[in-house]
């Protein structure tokens, strides 16, 4: 097995990382280890070993390594473990995959291999990304685009509290066209979602499931700050999807396009910042497969 470990994700994560391999060693299973150099590095890292025909890759690190590395495995027959280093850990918590080392490292040495359908976003200038949990324009990629990473280093999760707060006073909501299946809507915010949870724990799309083909949609018709601060308090409360102005659906492909002449509008996935609209969502070609904890 080779271990994937984005040393910028999360906080205490290299000692968490050495618990982890004490406890693989203790169950008589070696790991090598391979540290992430630059974003998009764990794709590389990921697709060689896969190529050398190793039967297992684990993505050590947050959200976005997960779907760096998930992107390296596309098309492989190498199986994903996930040792949760990062700040949100939202695929973790969504799938159940437990946060402590000695934990984890028991799933990677016995857990059982499940379906895991990525979503995948095409991008105007070509560009593409895999993500395995949700992908959001507008508000929320506005608030990711802006961290800090030392911020992120300090404060953890409360550092995306702090810059939502801040963007409420300079982001300018611009509206755009939200395509659902062929369906568009104006809207000021979308998260595409493949798992129940954002932001940690927080429910947004209850029937959306990540071994599924298919997304539940967020869509936010009011923007402005008064709204996005309400909808900011709410979702500690598992409220969010229940407020005015928020609409779920169900889709296959989404197409998220701004408005004619209108202003650019972020794009965030799996938390890291990675465009701008226009973009294509779909599921990715194939499904990978994901060690999960036995029930
Ligand atoms: N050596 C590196 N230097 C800078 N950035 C890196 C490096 N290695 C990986 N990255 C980038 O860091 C991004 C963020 O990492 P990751 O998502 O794992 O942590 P996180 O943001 O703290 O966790 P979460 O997404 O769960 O909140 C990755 O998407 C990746 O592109």
């Amino acid at each position: 097995m080779l271990i994937i470990f984005n040393p910028t994700a999360g906080r205490r994560r290299r000692r968490r990382l050495e618990q982890a391999l004490a406890a693989l060693c203790d169950r008589g299973l070696a790991a090598a280890v391979a540290e992430t150099r630059h974003p998009g590095h764990a794709t590389a890292l990921a697709r060689d070993a896969a190529g050398r025909g190793l039967r297992l890759v684990v993505a050590a690190g947050g959200d976005g390594t997960i779907a760096e590395v998930a992107a390296g495995l596309a098309g492989t027959a190498a199986g994903l473990g996930v040792l949760p280093l990062g700040t949100a850990n939202v695929l973790a918590w969504e799938l159940g995959l437990p946060a402590a080392p000695a934990a984890a490292a028991r799933v990677l040495a016995e857990g059982v291999p499940t379906l895991l359908r990525p979503g995948l976003a095409r991008f105007g200038d070509g560009g593409q990304r895999l993500f395995v949990q949700m992908l959001g324009a507008g508000f929320d990629a506005a608030v990711v685009a802006r961290l800090d990473l030392g911020l992120k280093r300090r404060l953890g999760r409360g550092a995306y509290v702090l810059q939502g707060m801040r963007e409420l006073g300079r982001y300018r909501f611009p509206r755009f066209t939200a395509v659902l299946d062929g369906v568009a809507e104006e809207v000021a915010s979308a998260i595409v979602s493949k798992g129940r949870l954002y932001a940690g724990r927080h429910l947004l799309a209850p029937a959306a499931r990540p071994g599924e083909a298919g997304f539940q949609v967020a869509l936010f018709r009011r923007g402005g700050p008064w709204s996005a601060g309400l909808y900011g308090a709410t979702l500690p409360l598992d409220l969010l999807p229940r407020m005015p102005g928020v609409v779920l659906r169900q889709a296959m492909a989404v197409r998220l396009e701004p408005l004619p002449g209108g202003a650019v509008v972020p794009v965030q996935a799996d938390g890291d910042p990675v465009g701008t609209l226009p973009v294509e969502v779909t599921d990715a070609p194939g499904p990978i497969l994901v060690l999960l904890p036995r029930r």
